[in-house]
């Protein structure tokens, strides 16, 4: 045991200091990766390999011999191995016992076996110490040192000492150790990298069904319509016009969809009268990934106000002014000037961009180094703050926008009313509830619920105890 302690080895090495040697299983492509960034950093290596024979595609400096003369070289080893490959190590049982195994493999599949790969090591080599590490960097980055995507290196391991010196090792590799608790954990680290953006699915479905939705729906009524009445041809709408209604609309839906999971959230908290009932999964889940959503709707906002700058050039709109000009002069008739179209148009295009720029600035928020520079609290109130004035402001822009043609009967097309019309229906919701929940007499029951007030802390007790499923 004392042989494995951090006091005994130095690791954040000096040149004028020993070096210090870790043992590395296996010469494939992790292996020799790791290898050539640890002599890099200043530690000497040892590989252990089936045939040990120095080639030109190891690193140079590193030695190579048998896995059995390798072990015995260091008491760190981190195996590079394949799982499936594992099983010779049990003959290395005696000279492998009371080292750091660091495991760094990864399966194909998701929960592919029973156990972790980590826990059946330490099954097949007791008297070790297991550490799971590195499964989450590529031998790729490792290489070409592009590592900005993730520099986390989740750890666990029942050892702590062990796991201490492995975090020693990966800081000293410039990379950041997270601490993920005991063996345990090494299925979900197990996991992790075979997820695909998980956080991002459900935004991203979310997304692209609403934008197919509103796209027929803009088609039916700006393209088919016009033909199928009129004998119009109102294709060219498709590369412009139409993107441009569908995209702020799902902007807007999306920021609202960001906002309503918390509105539902405190209508559960004030019908259960507690803040001890866990919320259903979907709306864990919602809650989850509402900075996916929120990001999503402002990559949509981006996108409608670039369209947006493009209006003034199109030919359709030239040729429209052109042309009522022209009519004008030949019928001798003059468009008079109206204050009031004047005041909505300006305040709809002001209200926009005043809710654009705030969309920004939530965005810029949720920078991790701008994040990290406030603290919990005061990025909550930022987020929520600044989140519903956005919506409140979106919303406006839209509402204002429809003006006095709003809800107007002669806007129905095929009984459909305009896209934007619908697309109100949720962000109106969630700012009237959330309205609601603000006033004081409710906000204050909010309150005392959130600072651990129950109604009838009886009924919290029985689900607390899994009698009651709610
Ligand atoms: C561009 C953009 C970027 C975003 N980036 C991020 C981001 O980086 N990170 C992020 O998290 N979100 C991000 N969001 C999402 C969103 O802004 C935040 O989640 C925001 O905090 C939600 O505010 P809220 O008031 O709806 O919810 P919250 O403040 O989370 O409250 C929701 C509900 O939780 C419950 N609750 C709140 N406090 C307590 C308490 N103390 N005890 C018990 N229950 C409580 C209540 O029921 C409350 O109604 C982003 C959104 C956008 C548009
Ligand atoms: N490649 C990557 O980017 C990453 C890989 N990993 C993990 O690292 C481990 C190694 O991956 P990688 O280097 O890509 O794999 P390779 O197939 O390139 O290398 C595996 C090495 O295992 C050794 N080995 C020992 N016993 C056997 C055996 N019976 N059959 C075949 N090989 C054996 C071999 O070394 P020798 O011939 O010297 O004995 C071989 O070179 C895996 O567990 C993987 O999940 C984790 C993160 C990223
Ligand atoms: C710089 C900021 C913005 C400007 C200049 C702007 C401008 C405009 C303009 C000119 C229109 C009318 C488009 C048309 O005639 O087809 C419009 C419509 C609309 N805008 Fe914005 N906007 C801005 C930001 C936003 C933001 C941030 C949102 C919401 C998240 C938004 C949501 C909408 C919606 C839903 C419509 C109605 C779409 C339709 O059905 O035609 N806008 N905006
Ligand atoms: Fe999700």
């Amino acid at each position: 045991m004392e042989k494995i302690s951090t006091d005994a080895f130095p690791l954040t090495m000096h040149s004028s200091e020993k070096q210090e040697t870790v043992c590395i299983f296996g010469t494939g492509d992790f292996g020799r990766s790791l290898g050539l960034k640890m002599l890099q950093c200043g530690y000497s290596i040892v590989f252990g390999s089936r045939t040990p024979r120095m080639s030109s595609l190891l690193p140079n400096g590193a030695e190579i011999m048998s896995y059995f003369d390798a072990a015995q070289k260091s008491d760190i080893i981190i195996i590079t191995i394949h799982r499936e490959h594992y099983d010779f190590l049990t003959e290395l049982t005696e000279v492998l016992n009371g080292k750091i195994l660091v495991d760094v493999s990864n399966n194909l599949k998701i929960n592919q076996y029973p156990e972790s790969n980590a826990e059946y090591l330490a099954q097949l080599v007791p008297g070790t110490h297991v550490v799971k590490a590195f499964n989450t960097i590529s031998a790729w980055a490792l290489q070409s040192g592009a590592l900005d995507a993730s520099r986390q290196v989740f750890i666990c391991g029942n050892d702590s000492k062990a796991k201490q010196r492995v975090m020693d090792v990966v800081r000293s590799l410039g990379l950041t150790p997270l601490d993920k608790g005991s063996l345990v954990a090494a299925n979900e680290i197990e996991n992790y990298p075979l997820q695909l953006f998980p956080m991002w699915k459900f935004p991203f479905y979310l997304s692209a069904v609403l934008c197919v939705f509103f796209f027929f729906y803009c088609v039916i009524r700006d393209v088919i319509y016009p033909y199928v009445y009129e004998k119009r041809d109102r294709t060219f709408r498709l590369p412009i016009s139409i993107p441009n209604r569908v995209f702020p609309i799902a902007a807007l839906t999306l920021l609202a969809l960001v906002y309503l999971p918390g509105v539902i959230a405190a209508i559960l908290q004030l019908y259960r009268g507690t803040k001890y009932c866990r919320f259903p999964d979907w709306l864990d889940h919602w809650m989850l990934c509402r900075k996916q959503l929120g990001l999503i709707a402002l990559g949509f906002a981006f996108l409608h106000v670039l369209y947006t700058l493009v209006i003034p050039i199109r030919y359709y709109v030239r040729w429209t002014w052109n042309n009522r000009t022209v009519t004008q002069a030949i019928t001798k008739k003059e468009n008079p000037f109206s204050t009031t179209t004047s005041w909505l148009s300006d305040s709809y295009i002001a209200l926009g961009m005043l809710g654009f720029f705030l969309f920004v600035l939530l965005g810029i928020t949720s920078l991790p180094s701008v994040s990290n520079t406030v603290n919990w609290r005061e990025f909550r109130f930022v987020q929520s703050k600044l989140g519903y004035l956005t919506l409140i402001l979106c919303t406006a822009h839209t509402l204002v926008y429809g003006g006095k043609k709003f809800l107007n009967p002669s806007n129905l097309v095929w009984y459909l009313p305009s896209a934007y019309v619908i697309a109100l229906i949720i962000p109106c919701t969630v700012l009237v509830i959330k309205f609601i929940l603000i006033l004081p007499c409710i906000d204050k029951t909010l309150m005392r619920i959130r600072q651990g007030w129950e109604r009838n802390p009886k009924y919290s007790e029985s689900a607390l105890n899994g009698k009651t499923d709610i």
